[in-house]
Formats: C-alpha cells, structure tokens, sequence
C-alpha cells in the first residue's frame, strides 16, 4: 500500500490527493478481497467436493436469483466475470425479443456499433418504428407526403456475436446478439447486468415493452389461425375510425356499447355461472360493412383481431378447438403470444397487456407439412365456440351472406347473442357515406389514429415499477384488459386487405396537393396565364375540402340520385371512388350511373341466366346420351343373347339328333366296340367324373367307361378339387397373368391363354377384363376361356348365360386379331367349395417348352379333351406340339382324339411307379380301330372347317 501511495502521491499531490488515495485504497481492498473470493471458489469447485451441476446452482444462488432463465452454465461460473453478471436470453421466437429490440434501435450506443448489418424486416414491428432506420437519400423528403407508398426502411443492427455496452439506469448492461446452439439458428439477445438483484432487467424489460406497445397503440395485429392451431400474425393494419362506417343510425352505438358493457361485466358473470363469452351475428348482403365495422370496433376496444376462416382447406375440428382455446387474452399476465406455440414454457416470466408483432423467427419455425383436408364438422364448430374447454373473455363475430344456410344450432344464443341485419345503402347512408367521403372545411377529416379512450391508465404495479423511466407515450389498455376479439369469417382477409385509402391518408394527400408550389410565370404582367386544360383539371387525385352547404347539398342530390336498398355501401364506395376529386361530379352522374349500373346488372343477369341455361343443356344432353349409348348397349347385348341363344337351341337340338344317331349305332356295335357308345358322351360335358379303379384301366373298355363316368358323377372331382390347392390372385395379377407376353417359338402353334375363373359374377368379370385387357393382348393367341358355374347352376346355366356373356365380351374385344377363343363353361356342383375373390388355377398348367411344345396338364381330362379337340382340329399345329399329361383316365380319349395329329402322350400317375416313370404311358397310335371309331362319332370337325366348327355344343368358337 505504501508503495501505491508513493507512486501516487506526486501524481495527485497534496490534499485534494487523499480522497483520490482512499479512493484508490478501496478498490484496491475491494479486488483483493474479491480475488480471494474467486480463488476460494474456484478451489471449491476443482477439488470436486460437489458435483458441477449443484456446484453451479450454488454459485447462482451465492450470486443472487436470475428473472429470466439463464443457463449458468459451470464455464460461467468458473470463468472470470459472468459470475458476476445477472444474464437474461431472449429468444427471437418470444415477444420480450422485439420489444427489446426496438428499445435498442433506440439507444445510441447501439447505433454507434462499429460492426453492424442492416435489414429491410418489415414485419417486425420494431423496424416498422425504428429510430436508426434510414430510407433511399433521395426520397426521404417525400416519404411523409406519399400516401401508400410502400416504404422500405433499412434499420441498422448490430452484427451477431459482438458484445455492445449501454449505460442504462446507473447500469452498464452488457449486450449481445447470438445464435441457439440448438441447431433451430434461433437468434437469441443475451443481456447481462452487475447488480445486487434483477430489478434493473425487470424495469428494462417492462420498459421495452411499454415503448413497443406505445408504437404499436394506433394499430391492429390480425391473426390467423394455421393448420397447427396456433396463430400466426398475419398484418397490422392502421384502425379504422368508427365514423367511418355508416351503418343505420343507433346500430353502431348499440354494438360498440354492447360489447364495451360485456368487457366489463366479468365479475357479473361470473357470480351467476354465465360463460363468459358473447356471440355476434353480421349477416346480410356482401360489402355491407361486416368485416369494416369488426375492424373498427377492435379499434374502438383496443382489441387485436384472431380470425378464423371456415372454409380453410385445411381446418379440421381438432385445429379449430385448438385455436380456440389458445389463450389469445390481452390480460396483463398474458404474453399474447398463443400458448402451446414452439416456445411453450419459455416465457412464463413475461407480461404483458396488449400482444405484440411476432417476428420472422416465429413465422421461419413452422412445422410440418400442411394438411389440405377440410374435415370440419358442426358439432366440432359448436364444441369449439361453447364447449366445456371454449375461451372465455372474447367477443366472437360471426359473418355470413347466407344466414338460411346456417345451422339454427350455431345461430342459437349463447353461442351468437346478438344478431345484426346488413342491408344495401339506405339513402340516408348514401348520404352519409358521401359526406364521410369528401373532406370539408368545417368538420375535421375523420382521423383514424385510433386515439385511445381517455382515461386509460397504467396499472399500478407497472407505475410503481416504471417509476422515473421516461416513457414516450403511454399506452391504452381496454377497461377489462382480458378480452380478445375474434372474428369468424371468410371474408375477413379479402376484405381488410382491401382497404380504401384512410381518411388521414386522403387528407395528408389534400394538404400535399393544397401545398403552394413555386409557379413559373407567377410575377408575369403582361400574359394571363392560359385556362387549365380539362383533363389535367379532373386529374387531380382528391377534392379541394367543401365548404359544409356545399357539401350538404352534393350529398342530398347523390342520396337522391341512389334508390332506396339496391347497391350495396361497398358499391357506392367503388363509385365515389371514381370520383373522389370531384365531388360535383360524383353527385351529378349518381343518377346516370344508378341507370347503368342496372343495365350491367340486368345484363349480368341475362347473362348468367344464359350461362346456367347452357350449362343445364350441356348436362341434359351429356346424361342423355350417356343413356342412349347404355341402352344401345344393352340392346345389343339382348339382341346378341337372344341369337346366341337361338344358336344353342338349335345346336341342342342338333346335338340331340347326333346323340339319338350316336345311340342307335352305339347299339348296332354293341357287341364289338361298347366303349364307342361311351365316347359319345364327351361331347356334352358333365360335371368330372369319379376316376375309375385302377384294375379296370388297361382295358380298352375302360376308356369309354371313365368318359362315362366323368359325365354321371361330379361329386368325386369336387372332393378332389377342395382337396387341391388353390392360389389366390388379385385381379391385377390376374389380368397380367392374361397379357403376359407369349414365350418360346409359338408362330405356328399360337400362344395359350389360360384362366380359371371361379366364384365371380360372370357379367363382372368380362367387365373387368374389358376394362383392363387390350385386345392388342390377346394378338395371336389361343385363349381358353374355362368357367366354372357353381352351385345351383347346370350345364343350362352355363349355356344361356356364361357363354353368351362371354361371347359378347369376345366380341368387343375384336375376334379379328385373336386366332380363336374357347369357352368351356362347366358345372360344379358345390356351393362352397371356392371361397369368393379370383382365383387362379394353380393345378392347371399351360406351358411352353423350349422346343415349342404345348403342354396342358390338368387334373380333369373331360374339359381338357375339349380343348385339345378344338385345338388340333382348328389350328394347323405341328405334329408333335402338343402333349397332354393328363392324370387319369380319361386322357385317353384325349390322346385318341389327337392321334391324327400327333403322337400323343398318356401320363397314367396311378400307374407309374418310382423304378419305372414310363409305366403309365401308353402310346396310342394313329390307324387305331379305337381312336377312328371313336372320332367317327364324335363327328369332329376337320382344320378346314376350323372357322366355323360349332360340333361341341359347349365350345364356343369365334
Ligand atoms: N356500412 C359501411 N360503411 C362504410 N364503408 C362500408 C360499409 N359497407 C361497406 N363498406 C366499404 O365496402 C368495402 C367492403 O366492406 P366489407 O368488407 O366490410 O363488407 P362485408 O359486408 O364484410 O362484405 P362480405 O360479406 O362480402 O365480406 C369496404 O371497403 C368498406 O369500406
């Protein structure tokens, strides 16, 4: 110390030294004893006898409490200086971000910051306002003068993660911009004090705020509600005076009075259990004035505006609820800000008495994909207005153009308590709105900042915390400071958005144009200067102000000049808009425009009226050809049924004579050959036959025997088929199956198409192959189209109506490019041996081998025999490309039936055996006496007359 002291002491000298000495002495005291502190501390924590974590909340607690939540981290605790700094974040997603922020676009040091960007964020509200904003050089003098002239303001901001020091209140806070580390880029301001206790953030804070609500005071935040039931900021619109709107008189007072009663009857309503929540009606004409005097009574109460849009294509009645039981409140004790946002929990420590401007980050941070799926529901509407979990403290308005359509449920009181009727323009409004419009010398131009009601105050708390800060201009709280405004709209966006220029804009405009400007030629003696030319007369942009019986007198021609109820105000509006600078004008050709406004509308109408009438003739002429062509179809259809069935009768009764003839000469050759009586029978196929022993299968008899069979027992095969797996297919697998391209060497031979259809309604699955089958698929193919008829259904069945409908189908599909289509249909006898849906045969097999041979295996040979007849007699197949593995008996016939064609084989499963495959196959050969006889009676078409061969009565051939 003494070494201090002289070093000091011919520095300071004499007297006026020692204070400066003592001085000095404290410090030097109060570091050492500080030192010591830190030390202490820091050996505390390094020694490990706590944890970090407790450690650090220790420390925060040895430090004094933080108000905001304030990471203390352990590096702040052991570093050197944060531990002795009280550290509030704010995050860029809470509302305490943007009051702050303007407060320091305020504050000159922050403007002085060496290192700094700019921005052009227009939707903040603190750039709208910012003191260190600057516009383009050049049109700065303009700005103030150019009513709706969009103006980009740059504002001046500090850069990220440079540290700024301001002098606040006795106080040096030390201020810095970030970002979270969270990976969300969320900026964050961190603001960090010395001080005993967080009073001085608090007043900072509570400050900010009031300055940020007094920017925001003669302005409306509108919100809407997203898919997420949270609300967005959507605009902050100027308020619209309520003069402005003319409605019939006393209807404006009583609404504005009604509500303003209702904000203050809380406490009333809740002595007597009334949910504290009033419903309002608008109904009527479109541009009556709903949505605009919604708008000016949030003004009038200081509200903001939370709108919901019915018709949202996303809405749901989950979203609804969610947005309606947001806390949307303007209480103190609310941020505003809706909770179960992003930033839910973050700001319990925030207060607030009107809501503020969510910034971009709020805007930036959406979530998830939107849902475009309106599933609204009344019942969901109703619950989310008056549910058990409805918000209270809000004014709900409701519009709509068409109150017959709503339901008496939503309309009913305590959900819509008062209902207002809008009309078209009265002549008294016309007046009146011709009167609002054009300025006048004696009355003031309706203002529309939106002066707050006299007599609001701060609360105390807040005085009592603000006590000796300067605030620039207090703000207005509603009397009740906890309602909300809601509007439930569709039109609410479309209409505020398009709003006439304010009052205050026209008459900022006037006294622009009013503005003397220098005159070239003024001091000229000796020309008058010329008239000013009628066009650049009418071009003016706003009327010169009327003097008060000028005005009235205008008024009353243009009330006069408009019938009683037939435009609506927004018409009137539109019209006096034409000529809002010139008021003579615009009462002079009311009349005229009344006149011509009627023709458009009755052109409009004859219009529409045409439009409709086309439209409707357009549709009656589409339905009724769209029956023509149905009933065209079915004709044909019937027609070709009845020829279809005409064919089968008449080859029934062919077939009768052929069976008779069979019979008789089955009879003469009875001794010789009994199986030939047999034969016969293949051609009308019966249901499967029952196989025949084994024993009796070499003998020639048998094969005759097992044909017979097969037509006098199906009950054996059905046994066998439920036996016999079964693959389940979709129809699409179905249909692919169907076109799936042919394979191998088939130009000769054709390619075979093969389906089993069981279980579905015939008509369905020809529609079903029509629709998804090209016939270009069918090119070159052989297809077999081999139906099951179930249940009830016999052969008749099948022959009345499986082949007819398939026929019709092959029909359209074109039989030209298919080589030829077979359709067995055939009978079982069961009700349930196949479960409903497509099925494919899976015992069934067409395939192709390499060496271009056809192979048919299937366990049931009758329907096979067909085929095979069909196939060899039809189409000039090679010798050799066809074989049949056939499982019982019956395949004989088939092989014999062949023989002409092919050497054809005979697989008997029963009789093979493991040491010798072979056993089972019998060759059959051509010359036979068996085979002749028995292709004698069948009476088989020969390949010439393929195209028209219709000896199998259950073969359909095209
Ligand atoms: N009674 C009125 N007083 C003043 N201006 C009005 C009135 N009615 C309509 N307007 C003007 O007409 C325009 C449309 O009005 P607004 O959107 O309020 O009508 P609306 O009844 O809500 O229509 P919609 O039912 O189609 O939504 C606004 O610009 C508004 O200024």
């Amino acid at each position: 110390m003494d070494a201090l002291k002289s070093l000091v002491q011919p520095l300071v000298g004499g007297a006026a030294g020692s204070s400066v000495i003592d001085g000095m002495k404290l410090v030097v005291l109060g570091g050492t004893v500080e030192t010591a502190r830190r030390v202490t501390f820091r050996q505390l924590l390094t020694s490990g006898v706590c944890p970090p974590r407790v450690q650090a909340r220790r420390i925060q607690r040895s430090y004094g409490t933080v108000v905001y939540p304030i990471p203390l981290s352990l590096e702040d605790a052991v570093g050197a200086a944060p531990a002795f700094f009280l550290t509030a974040h704010f995050s860029e997603e809470d509302y305490p971000y943007d009051w702050l922020m303007l407060w320091l676009s305020r504050q000159p040091e922050w403007q002085r910051s060496r290192e700094f960007e700019t921005t052009t964020r227009s939707s903040s509200g603190f750039a709208r306002t910012a003191d260190n904003s600057f516009g383009d050089e050049e049109d700065e003098d303009d700005e103030e003068d150019e009513p709706g002239r969009v103006k980009t303001r740059v504002v001046f901001q500090p850069t990220f993660d440079t540290t700024h020091t301001i002098f606040y209140r006795g106080h040096w806070l030390r201020i810095r911009r970030g970002r979270k580390n969270d990976g969300s880029g969320c900026e964050v301001l961190s603001i960090s004090v010395v001080a005993r206790n967080n009073s001085i953030l608090k007043q900072l804070v509570l400050q900010a705020k009031r300055e940020y609500e007094a920017e925001a005071v003669h302005r409306i935040q509108i919100y809407f509600a997203d898919s997420h039931g949270s609300w967005r900021w959507t605009d902050s619109r100027h308020k619209r005076p309520m003069g402005s709107i003319v409605l019939n008189p006393g209807v404006k007072e009583m609404l504005l009075g009604d509500t303003r009663d209702f904000l203050k009857s809380e406490q009333w309503y809740a002595d007597r259990g009334i949910p504290f929540r009033r419903g309002y009606l608008l109904h009527g004409v479109p541009g009556s004035g709903k949505s605009s005097l919604i708008h000016a009574i949030a003004g009038e109460l200081m509200l903001d505006i939370y709108v919901v849009s019915l018709s949202s294509s996303w809405i749901s009645d989950k979203d609804l609820d969610a947005a309606f039981t947001r806390s949307v409140s303007r209480d103190k004790n609310s941020s505003g800000n809706p909770e179960g946002n992003n930033n839910e929990g973050d700001n319990d420590q925030t207060n607030t008495t009107t809501p503020a401007v969510p910034s971009t980050g709020r805007r930036r941070h959406q979530r998830d994909q939107l849902s475009d799926v309106n599933t609204l529901s009344l019942s969901g509407l109703l619950n989310a207005l008056d549910g058990v979990a409805a918000a209270e403290g809000r004014l709900l308005f409701a519009t709509t153009n068409h109150l017959e359509r709503l339901d008496p449920a939503l309309s009913r009181p305590g959900r819509m308590d008062v209902w207002i009727e809008f009309k078209n323009a009265s002549k008294w409004q016309a007046e009146a709105l011709f009167r609002n419009f054009f300025p006048s010398v004696e009355e003031p131009a309706a203002s529309c900042d939106g002066a707050p009601p006299p007599g609001s105050t701060l609360s105390d708390m807040d005085e009592a915390e603000l006590e000796g800060i300067n605030i620039p201009s207090p703000p207005q709280t509603p009397s009740s400071g906890s309602s909300t405004l809601w509007s439930l709209s569709p039109s609410f966006a479309s209409s505020t958005s398009s709003l006439p220029p304010s009052p205050k804009n026209n008459s900022s405009a006037t006294s622009k144009s009013s503005k003397v400007l220098p005159q070239f030629g003024a001091n000229n003696q000796a020309y008058l200067p010329p008239p000013v030319e009628e066009h650049i007369a009418s071009s003016q942009h706003s009327a010169k102000p009327l003097d008060g019986a000028k005005l009235a007198l205008l008024a009353k021609k243009f009330a006069d000049a408009i019938p009683e109820e037939e435009f609506s105000v927004a018409a009137l509006q539109g019209y006096l808009l034409k000529h809002k600078s010139n008021p003579d004008k615009a009462a002079d050709e009311a009349a005229e425009w009344v006149v011509s406004e009627r023709e458009m509308k009755v052109r409009l109408q004859v219009e529409k009226e045409k439009r409709e009438k086309e439209e409707k003739e357009r549709k009656d002429k589409k339905k009724k050809d769209k029956e023509d062509e149905k009933k065209k179809q079915l004709e044909l259809e019937k027609e070709e049924l009845e020829k279809l069935k005409k064919e089968l009768k008449e080859r029934e009764e062919k077939d009768k004579e052929r069976e008779q003839a069979a019979a008789a000469a089955a009879a003469e050759t009875e001794v010789q050959a009994p199986v030939m009586e047999e034969a016969i029978v293949i051609e009308v196929p019966t249901p499967p036959p029952e196989p025949e022993p084994e024993e009796q299968e070499p003998e020639p008899e048998p094969v005759a025997a097992a044909v017979e069979d097969t037509n006098s027992d199906s009950d054996s095969d059905n046994e066998e088929e439920d036996v016999l797996p079964e693959l389940v297919v979709q129809t699409d697998e179905l249909v692919s199956a169907w076109t799936s391209p042919p394979t191998g060497n088939n130009r000769e031979s054709g390619s075979w198409t093969g389906m089993r259809v069981t279980s579905c309604e015939i008509g369905s699955l020809f529609t079903c192959l029509g629709s998804k089958v090209c016939c270009s698929d069918f090119a070159g193919r052989i297809i077999v189209l081999d139906i099951d008829v179930h249940g009830a259904a016999r052969r008749s069945h099948a022959r009345s109506i499986v082949a007819p409908a398939a026929l019709a189908w092959i029909n359209r599909l074109g039989s030209a490019i298919i080589q030829s289509v077979f359709v067995i249909p055939c009978v079982i006898d069961t009700d349930t041996m196949s479960p409903p849906g497509w099925r494919l045969d899976s015992r069934r097999r067409v395939s192709q081998g390499s060496d271009g041979r056809i192979t048919i295996q299937k366990h049931k040979t009758y329907r096979l025999t067909h085929i095979a007849i069909n196939v060899l007699n039809h189409f000039p197949v090679a010798k050799a490309d066809i074989s049949f593995l056939i499982n019982d008996h019956n395949s004989t016939s088939a092989a014999i039936l062949a023989k002409d064609k092919t050497s054809c084989t005979r697989r008997d499963t029963d009789r093979r055996t493991t040491d010798n495959p072979d056993a089972g196959f019998d060759r059959v050969r051509s010359g036979d006496d068996a085979f002749t006889k028995q292709k004698q009676s069948l009476s088989l078409p020969s390949p010439s007359q393929h195209s028209n061969s219709n000896s199998d009565p259950n073969l359909i051939q095209i």
